[in-house]
């Protein structure tokens, strides 16, 4: 017979507490002489090691094992299966994290289906975070493409479907509109449970352009979860100081509005001053609830990207992933590889197609590394870019240009000398390849295979080792194969992916080659890190080129010039403690840093700083404390 469970006392104080409790009490900061202990495996019995501090909790029973932050599953120790009321709870035998890991990695790999991978990993993450994360950190190469790209993108598609249970902030604009700021405060601290010191990290977005998918609506979600699992894989950022958080202002995909499954706001996107004001509302309460935190953006369309974040980054420490993460990680693959061919940045000439939110972050990237390291004015820098659009090669004239686009807009007699093959007269990435022979051909388009032989063939004419870099994502939207790009090229081309691709064969030799993953997440984690942990109020550009320089003096090619362009994202925790040693050294000399004197200025010293800091999947012992405490 099914005995009834007593319900949590729901009342105040006790209700706030519990979260309140869990985070505040989770984040006993790791100070070097408390977490000598690297290791990712947990200690024998974890309650008696004297090397990880405690967490507290109010929770006892069922719900503590309903709790994500705290559960250990069969890992409690018999001694804490007596204090915390589980005994009948749990199965007899105690487990170990390791034997934990067995089970889990057995479980996981009895699925064929990388949704269904993507699906047992979520539930993982919804009811054991310390294994959740082990299971990911020692399998990371298997795990990485099914909880990011690609999988990601076909679980997003799908949210509404596999939806099981909540995991992050969900605001939508009619609750918005009824409650105002006061609305959107209260569900970013959980009713005040959540204080200004609990949070160090805020992952958002609006769900209008994910991926290369584009409008996802509420799904959304779903790449905000995978950027925040990567900030604690990648950079060992706090998972219990992060927030997720996705804004829900309607969405005009016709295929969501239609499904009755679709669980955001069904109705069309609220866009011009009612979606401003939602936005920014939201944007200066997440400010004021946690006013230490980063705000990372993720995946808004291109008409709002921009705008946005010059509008917040003057006034909050706001960080657009898609432009200014690109942008660094696509500066230290091309770095790179011009450390192979022998050129420099100002002697590039790049086609770069898909002139949008990620294209245009790059594009300013590279023009402003060429001005600031090679010494050229913004017009000859301008003039090293052939940003090629939905309508062509962009030039003065043209109907369509965004306003973002315009500064690199070629000029009209240019183009007169150019001929086109297409029945409009446009210039397309053919056409405008043939005029250029560019050096460098950049895809950010989300037009799947667009790079066709003849452009690759036409490209290779020109240049001996032509760079190609089809950073589109996910997989199936990729514009060249590598394998197809090498063969088509004779073997000379200098390939990134954005999403990961399975070495290819050299045409020529047989050799096998791997591929670089030019993806963000090679970089975010850290610039993130780094922000935090030299508490800086601000994430400036300066900062940013210190982190890529970093990123691209690890690049495999620099000690063998056939390995990939960039360190493999499999290793990004160790790339990522590098990005953020150099990050918080330059928010010092900028002033950015809010704590100078607290951490280690010696480069070796601060990175096993920043490496004692990151949180890492081990279990924890626990303490109980009563609410009157938490409170
Ligand atoms: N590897 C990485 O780290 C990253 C990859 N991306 C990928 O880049 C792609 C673009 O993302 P966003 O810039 O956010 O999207 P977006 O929508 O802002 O940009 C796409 C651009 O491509 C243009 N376009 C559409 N059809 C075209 C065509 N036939 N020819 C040329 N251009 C065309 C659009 O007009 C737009 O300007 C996505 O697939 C995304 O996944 C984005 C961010 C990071
Ligand atoms: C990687 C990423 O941020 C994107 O594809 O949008
Ligand atoms: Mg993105």
């Amino acid at each position: 017979m099914l005995r009834r469970v007593p319900l949590p006392k729901l009342r105040s104080p006790s209700a706030a507490a519990s979260l309140q409790t869990t985070r505040r009490y989770a984040y006993q900061k790791a100070t070097p002489s408390t977490n000598k202990d690297d290791s990712t495996g947990h200690p024998s019995n974890p309650s008696d090691d004297p090397k990880l501090s405690p967490l507290y909790t109010p929770l006892t029973g069922r719900h503590l094992l309903e709790e994500p932050m705290l559960n250990k599953g069969a890992a409690f120790t018999p001694e804490e299966r007596e204090r915390f009321k589980l005994k009948h709870f749990l199965p007899h035998e105690y487990h170990r994290l390791e034997t934990q890991l067995s089970r889990a990695e057995a479980q996981l790999r009895s699925r064929q289906d990388p949704l269904a991978k993507y699906s047992f990993l979520r539930s993982m993450k919804d009811q054991n975070q310390v294994l959740f994360y082990a299971l990911i950190q020692k399998n990371l190469k298997e795990c990485l493409p099914i909880i990011y790209t690609p999988t990601v993108g076909d679980a997003i598609k799908e949210f509404s479907h596999l939806f099981r249970r909540p995991d992050g902030v969900f605001l939508s604009y009619p609750h918005f509109k009824e409650g105002g700021a006061r609305y959107l405060r209260d569900a970013l601290t959980d009713h005040g449970a959540l204080t200004k010191d609990d949070i160090d990290l805020v992952v958002f977005t609006d769900s209008e352009g994910i991926l290369g998918i584009g409008d996802m609506g509420v799904g959304g979600i779903g790449i905000v979860i995978g950027k925040q699992t990567l900030y604690t894989l990648g950079a060992g950022i706090d998972p219990n100081r992060c927030l997720n958080v996705v804004l829900d202002p309607g969405t005009d995909n016709q295929h969501l509005l239609n499904d009755d499954l679709y669980l955001g706001w069904r109705h069309t996107r609220v866009r011009g001053e009612d979606y401003d004001k939602f936005v920014d509302t939201f944007m200066a309460e997440a400010a004021e609830a946690f006013p230490y935190a980063m705000l990372h953006a993720e995946d808004f369309g291109n008409a709002n990207a921009y705008r946005l974040l010059e509008k917040f980054r003057p006034k909050y420490s706001i960080f657009n992933d898609d432009i200014q993460g690109t942008s660094a990680a696509a500066l230290a693959t091309l770095t790179s590889a011009l450390k192979v061919t022998g050129s420099t940045l100002k002697d590039s000439k790049i086609v770069l197609v898909g002139a949008g939110t990620a294209g245009l972050g790059i594009t300013i990237g590279i023009r402003n590394a060429m001005m600031k390291a090679e010494g050229l004015s913004k017009e000859e820098a301008n003039a090293r870019f052939w940003l090629v659009d939905r309508y062509g090669l962009i030039h003065e004239g043209q109907e369509g240009i965004r306003e973002t686009q315009q500064e690199f807009a070629r000029s009209k007699d240019e183009v007169a000398n150019m001929t086109s093959t297409n029945e409009k007269g446009q210039f397309n990435i053919y056409d405008t390849v043939k005029a250029v022979k560019p050096t460098v051909l950049i895809g950010t388009s989300t037009i799947s295979r667009s790079f066709t032989k003849d452009i690759i063939e036409e490209m290779s004419k020109h240049v001996d080792q032509p760079i190609i870099l089809p950073i589109s994502n996910p997989t199936s939207l990729c514009e060249v194969d590598p394998q197809d790009a090498l063969d088509w090229s004779d073997g000379r081309a200098l390939i990134a992916t954005g999403s990961p691709f399975p070495p290819v064969t050299h045409p020529k030799t047989g050799e096998k080659i791997k591929i670089a993953e030019l993806n963000n997440a090679l970089v975010f984690p850290a610039l993130g890190l780094g922000t935090i942990l030299s508490k800086s109020s601000r994430l400036t550009d300066g900062m940013i080129v210190a982190g890529v320089e970093a990123l691209a003096s690890l690049s495999p090619t620099l000690s063998d010039s056939k390995a990939p362009l960039l360190p493999d994202l499999g290793e990004v925790r160790a790339v990522s403690i590098k990005i953020a040693a150099a990050v918080m050294l330059s928010a010092k000399e900028e002033g950015q840093s809010n704590n100078v004197g607290q951490w280690p200025e010696e480069r070796e010293e601060l990175e096993r700083f920043i490496e004692a800091q990151m949180w890492k999947p081990r279990y924890r012992p626990l303490e109980l404390v009563n609410t009157a405490v938490a409170q």
